[in-house]
């Protein structure tokens, strides 16, 4: 005897085998089709007027053509269109950059959005397990906005909820290769949205010349060279203490001399001193001139020198206890910076117990108090395995250049720089100089080149440092 079940009918309880128990029968809602097309309507008015929004520029250079094929016949719509298109071109051949900002990248993203990504979002999303396909319906994050600019894609995504941006910085391999780019850059927009950016060229592809040597003394930011975007990347010195690794050959110091360049005015004026510690001797004795007798070689000079860059600290850290918190540069009390070229030599590879922990106590002590009163380190390293360097985590600005091993890239820039698109160990030996900055004020790594300082560079700048101090 089958049982009334509440708001079902006896009629709709199929048994499908004589011995087991009642087996249900689905509901099938049949859907009106007047509401399907109603939705589908709204639906498609909606994506319209959000197009026009969104794309005014893509939605005008399509239209209008058709517009006026349509309403006046090819008489009118050729030399009209003819007419909008030499406005256009001749706008682009004469000033590229303003045509570029407000016409050609909105063009081209209107372009990559529907080809490049909307086109392969649902299996990429799929493939990398970003999105899932349950029962029939895809659970896909949303892909809201793609701009471009000179050299990448940036696509602004909303998150399925209870996604973590860790899911995405897993998944950066998928997504370059999923959208045919080299890489993949997450980062946070807000709550809820990253942003991926693609790179479509590399624009540090091609060496810097030296940056001029600034006119006015300033204790930085120094000009270093450029950022992907094109801008000029301008590092803090003064206030803080900066880590260089790279392989040998990545171009450690072009970033060293770039920074002694751009400190080069404030340098005649008095304001900076450089004290260089150079133990391979190849590297800063080129410009030996410019420290004066604050350079050293032999690791028991460097120690010394590191000892008496530990007692100016000291000296200066009890005259200015009371009296005030940062370190303002002036002829009397120059801002200090240490340059040491490849630290692993004063540390690690030193096979004098004593001198080793005494340059390595003279470096932590510097590196946790010095940049308060105005005395800095900038240090470089080759090889960043913890057992070569353990005070790596005492410098709150690191920069990675061209790496051999993708774990590597976490021990110079801290955890999960890779996973944020700092791939170091991706850098071509082609593009000495190019590496991966991250700043103690952000966690997103930025990709920058260094200017080249050139031999006959250096030796410009100690003939200008020399003359002028005659
Ligand atoms: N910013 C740069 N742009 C273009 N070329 C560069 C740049 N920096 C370095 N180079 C080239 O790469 C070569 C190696 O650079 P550099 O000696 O600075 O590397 P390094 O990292 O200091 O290596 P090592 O640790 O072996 O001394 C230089 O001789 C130069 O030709």
């Amino acid at each position: 005897m089958l049982k009334r079940f509440p708001g079902g009918e006896v009629h709709n309880l199929v048994s499908t085998t004589p011995d087991t128990a009642v087996v249900f029968k689905p509901a099938v809602i049949k859907t009106p089709a007047i509401l399907t097309i109603l939705i589908f309507v709204v639906r498609s008015v909606v994506g319209v007027i959000r197009t026009l929004f969104v794309h005014p520029v893509a939605v005008t250079v399509v239209t209008t053509p058709v517009v006026l094929l349509i309403g006046y016949g090819w008489e009118v719509a050729v030399p009209v269109v003819a007419a909008l298109v030499s406005i256009p071109s001749a706008w682009a051949l004469t000033h590229r950059a303003s045509f570029s900002h407000w016409i050609g990248r909105r063009l081209l993203a209107f372009w990559r959005r529907v080809w490049i990504y909307r086109r392969h979002w649902q299996p990429v999303m799929i493939v990398s397990g970003l999105g899932r396909h349950l029962q029939g319906r895809d659970y896909l994050p949303k892909l809201l906005r793609v701009e471009c600019d000179g050299w990448a894609d940036r696509v602004t995504v909303k998150m399925l909820t209870g996604q973590a941006v860790k899911d995405w910085t897993d998944r950066i391999e998928h997504l370059a290769h999923g959208f045919g780019a080299m890489s993949c850059r997450v980062t946070v927009a807000k709550s809820g949205r990253v942003v991926l950016t693609f790179p479509r060229r590399d624009p540090l592809a091609e060496p810097l010349p030296a940056v001029p040597i600034p006119e006015r003394p300033s204790v930085g930011p120094v000009e270093i060279g450029r950022c992907e975007d094109g801008t000029p990347y301008l590092l803090n010195i003064h206030g803080t203490h900066v880590l260089v690794s790279g392989s040998t050959g990545a171009g450690k110091g072009s970033w060293l001399w770039s920074t002694i360049r751009g400190l080069l005015a404030a340098m005649r004026a008095g304001l900076v001193q450089v004290w260089a510690l150079d133990p391979k001797r190849m590297e800063l004795s080129f410009g030996r001139a410019l420290f004066g007798n604050r350079y050293a070689a032999s690791p028991e000079e460097c120690a010394d020198l590191l000892d008496a860059a530990v007692s100016v600290m000291q000296e200066r850290a009890d005259r200015f206890a009371g009296v005030r918190r940062f370190h303002v540069p002036t002829v009397a009390d120059p801002f200090v910076l240490v340059v040491v070229d490849e630290v692993a030599f004063l540390t690690a590879y030193q096979s004098d117990k004593g001198l080793r922990q005494r340059i390595a106590a003279a470096l932590a002590t510097l590196t946790t108090q010095g940049r308060a009163v105005g005395v800095g380190v900038m240090a470089a390293l080759q090889d960043p395995r913890k057992e070569v360097i353990n005070i790596r985590n005492l410098f709150p600005d690191k920069i990675a250049l061209r790496l051999d091993e993708s774990e590597q890239v976490d021990m110079v820039l801290g955890d999960g720089a890779r996973d944020r698109g700092a791939l170091a160990d991706r850098i071509s030996p082609s593009t000495p100089g190019v590496g991966y900055v991250r700043l103690e004020s952000s966690p997103d790594p930025i990709r920058v080149r260094a200017a080249y300082v050139s031999d006959a560079d250096i030796r410009d700048m100690v003939a200008e440092f020399v003359g002028e101090a005659r």
